[in-house]
């Protein structure tokens, strides 16, 4: 059976496809429109989108329903009670990577492989997430942090979900890769997936910054990543950005992505009340501060983390971080009227 056009059945295929053409390929999509034109499968029509514009299905001789058959178990495999880490989500990281790849100074940059693993990273970059911290996992002792020795838990945990999905009958996409393409893009998966767990943030970043002074220094250009680490230096960060880059999407969605990380964070404070742990840090629902949360993680996380990023693609970001500096205002102004209304 041929798969629909758009890797989904919906009814309303014209709407999300009119969509697609306007901005697949534009930062502040309305991925929670997309989520619902394409019949709660986000991830599926998302990945598949990208993989048709980018002529993949060829370029790897990649089987349309083996494509439909795998990306929909991993869509599968996204909890849908969590209210933020869910395929939505997912969907939303792989689109972000998606319009990142495409500024113009990482024109050439990367090869087809090194951008069809980083689109592969995205879509699986947070399959099964159980919907608490690898904190949490490691303090209750959870058969994850045990399999994975407290080491990068959540994140180990993803990747091997996704390749192990891989081994289902009508789901190995990369059959038609040889052996080499195949042993490198796994290598390349597991390094952006792993380089998405946040106590890996600064080291990430430190690095960052140093390859955009030495790039300052040679004149300027990106072309001359020869080597693997530099260039994976850059996914990771890439899709690190897009892991962190609600706060820098238009206003109406960056408010939904916060109401659904509050809920899910919320969740787990119920949790660790009830098991007697301490609460986490944001995720008491009584005393937290939603805004003054908010202009502290962009403030010490994510700001310095997309100054460095729109450094490195000068001048191809400065949208993305005018959009996050005027979100951050928002923040505040919100936290300075609500906390003055607590004075009262
Ligand atoms: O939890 C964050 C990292 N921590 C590290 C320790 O300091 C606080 C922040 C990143 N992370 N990890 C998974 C999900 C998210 C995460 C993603 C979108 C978030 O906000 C918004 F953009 F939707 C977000 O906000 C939290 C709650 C208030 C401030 C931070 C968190
Ligand atoms: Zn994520």
């Amino acid at each position: 059976p041929i798969p629909p056009r758009l890797g989904v059945e919906t009814p309303h295929a014209d709407e999300l496809s009119v969509l697609f053409n306007e901005s697949l390929d534009k930062w502040g999509i309305d991925i929670f429109r997309v989520d619902q034109l394409s019949n709660q499968h986000p991830l599926v029509t998302v990945v598949f989108s990208i993989f048709e514009k980018r002529d993949f299905l060829s370029k790897f001789r990649l089987h349309p329903s083996t494509l439909v058959n795998y990306f929909t178990g991993i869509e599968e495999h996204y909890k849908k009670d969590n209210p933020y880490h869910n395929a939505v989500h997912a969907a939303d990281v792989t689109q972000s990577t998606h319009v990142l790849l495409n500024a113009a100074s990482l024109v050439n940059v990367f090869s087809d492989l090194e951008i069809l693993a980083s689109i592969f990273a995205c879509a699986i970059h947070d399959v099964n997430h159980p919907g608490v911290t690898n904190q949490f996992l490691i303090n209750t002792e959870n058969e994850l942090a045990i399999m994975y020795n407290d080491m990068s838990v959540l994140e180990n945990h993803h990747c091997a979900v996704a390749f192990k999905l891989l081994q289902e009958p009508n789901c190995n996409i990369l059959k038609h890769l040889d052996d080499s393409q195949r042993k490198q893009l796994r290598k390349m998966v597991i390094d952006m997936v792993l380089a998405t767990d946040m106590s890996k943030h600064m080291s990430l970043l430190a690095d960052l910054k140093t390859m955009v002074e030495t790039k300052k220094v040679a004149g300027g250009c990106l072309l001359k990543l020869d080597n693997y680490s530099e260039k994976m230096q850059i996914m990771q960060n890439m899709v690190h950005c897009a892991d962190l880059s609600n706060p820098a999407k238009p206003l109406p969605l960056s408010t939904q992505w916060v109401t659904r990380v509050m809920e899910e964070f919320f969740n787990q404070g119920d949790r660790e009340k009830a098991l007697g742990l301490p609460v986490s840090p944001m995720c008491c629902r009584e005393t937290a501060n939603i805004e003054k949360s908010q202009v502290s993680f962009i403030d010490f996380i994510v700001h310095p983390l997309w100054e460095a990023w729109t450094e490195l693609v000068h001048p191809d970001a400065e949208h993305i971080l005018s959009t996050l500096e005027q979100n951050r205002d928002h923040y505040s102004e919100l936290s300075a009227t609500r906390e003055a209304e607590e004075q009262q």
